[in-house]
């Protein structure tokens, strides 16, 4: 079967430049009430009926069936054996990548992850008390593909942070374990985890099961059913963000190679037919170029089915007057990954403001920081990155207020305090302010 990906081709000189691009942007209402109905579904079933309801999601979904929930929990001693099973060169893959994350997230951890305090000049303590979260459900996709880069991204800011429990969730379909999603959970700390994925994972981890702890905060990326789930439970859980479909943005000047950028298109396309890619550039014969080893290149990708439906339902190749235009146009995207593909990216970088990750020059691919360059993979989609950043080390962490006020404090404070409880109406907070006073 032959497959064509045509992403959409816009400029911003077009009449209909607004129309085209506000379509591109939008998710089909359609699909996306079908999947919130399923998802609501999902989650009242398995509020009401706990493990016989994801036992049953589980085998309807992911092909995989057992006769309890117990059956599909993944002992640490079958996660080491993962891990001893594997390939040298898996295994130093997998560890050199986890060292650089665990290394970006400790100084993380150190730049704005601890507790702070100081004194005014009558002692009063005033400060930050930095704990980190007791229970956390990382989860980690599985439908279309393994991702065992989502298990470092995940729990080892939860290590670094000082969780007490990790427990995973990991779909996995028809029962296929991927030795190195099991190894990656032995390398990263994982405390418990389950082959279940999709919102009755989400569901089981909010509200627990008789074998799902329920847990204080859900994070992760997932699909769109994934993503629905966790805005939804949020409120009786705490959520990262949304990290759904992934997407990539490139804006380029022209002088990289274009088989580099439609091979960094590709790359967030095969992950789903409901991922984004885009170019923004200036230059209409390098667009074109591109569109060439688009064509040229899909036919080699084993995911080109996948590839080239994202790319002709979401994908766009745009023109623009100038790379001051490109970049606004970033901004108003706001795109989870985002590659300046430059000769001067620094010159362009200040003018960026909202996106998950940004990769500055041609050598920065996307695909490195997904699985080794060390900042976090896991990033907001559909926009969010105007107001989400990527998970981190704060995550995991909560903020409580210390306050200590000494005799002198008490002087001062008690009578600011007074006059605005008495403005109020609220005597007891007045009172109970000026008791304390000399
Ligand atoms: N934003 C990020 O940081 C980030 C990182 C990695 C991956 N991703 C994205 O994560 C997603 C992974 O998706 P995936 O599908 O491979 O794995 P997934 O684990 O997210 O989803 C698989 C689950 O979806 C559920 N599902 C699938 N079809 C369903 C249906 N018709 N009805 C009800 N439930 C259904 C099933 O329960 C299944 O277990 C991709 O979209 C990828 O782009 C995002
Ligand atoms: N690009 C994904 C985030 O959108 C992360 C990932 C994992 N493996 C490959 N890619
Ligand atoms: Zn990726």
């Amino acid at each position: 079967m032959e497959f064509v990906a045509a992403p959409a081709r816009l400029s911003t000189t077009d009449a209909r430049f607004e129309h085209d691009f506000a379509q591109r942007l939008h998710w089909s209402a359609d699909t996306d009430a079908a999947i919130e109905q399923r998802v609501a579904d999902i989650l009242a079933d398995v509020q009401k009926r706990g493990d016989a309801a994801v036992l049953e999601y589980t085998a309807r979904f992911d092909g995989l069936s057992a006769e309890s929930m117990g059956a599909l929990e993944l002992t640490q001693a079958e996660l080491k054996a993962a891990f001893d099973s594997l390939p040298v060169a898996e295994r130093e893959a997998l560890e050199s990548a986890a060292r650089r994350v665990r290394s970006y997230h400790e100084a993380q951890k150190k730049a704005n992850g601890e507790s702070w305090s100081y004194r005014d000049e009558d002692g009063t303590l005033l400060g930050q008390k930095v704990t980190p979260l007791d229970r956390v459900g990382i989860y980690v996709p599985g439908g279309k593909a393994a991702y065992p880069s989502s298990v470092l991204m995940n729990a080892i800011p939860a290590q670094v942070a000082g969780v007490g429990d990790i427990i995973m969730v990991v779909p996995t379909p028809q029962g296929a374990k991927n030795p190195l999603v099991l190894a990656a959970a032995y390398v990263a700390g994982v405390h418990r985890a389950f082959t279940i994925g999709g919102a009755q994972a989400v569901a089981a981890l909010a509200y627990g099961t008789a074998t799902i702890p329920k847990v204080d905060k859900i994070t992760g990326p997932g699909n769109a059913y994934v993503a629905s789930a966790k805005k939804r439970v949020f409120g009786m859980v705490g959520i990262d963000m949304i990290a759904g479909p992934s997407e990539i943005l490139v804006l380029a000047d022209g002088t990289t190679p274009p088989e580099w950028v439609a091979m960094d298109l590709f790359s967030q396309a095969e992950h789903d037919e409901l991922a984004q890619s885009i170019l923004l550039c200036p230059d209409a014969a390098y667009i074109d170029a591109v569109q060439r080893e688009i064509d040229r290149l899909l036919p080699e990708m084993p995911r080109k089915a996948i590839i080239a439906k994202s790319l002709s339902d979401r994908g766009a190749l745009i023109l623009t007057k100038d790379i001051e235009e490109a970049c606004a146009i970033s901004n108003r995207i706001a795109p989870e990954h985002l590659e300046v593909s430059s000769r001067d990216p620094h010159k362009w970088e200040p003018l960026l403001k909202h996106a998950g990750a940004i990769f500055l020059g041609a050598y920065t691919s996307e695909s490195l920081g997904d699985y080794c360059a060390g900042p976090n993979h896991v990033l907001p989609t559909s926009g969010t990155a105007r107001f989400s950043s990527p998970l981190g080390v704060y995550d995991f962490q909560k903020r409580s207020s210390l306050i200590e006020v000494s005799e002198a404090g008490a002087q001062i404070l008690g009578k600011t305090a007074a006059v605005l409880a008495y403005g109020e109406g609220l005597q007891g907070h007045a009172r109970a302010a000026e008791m304390r006073l000399k």
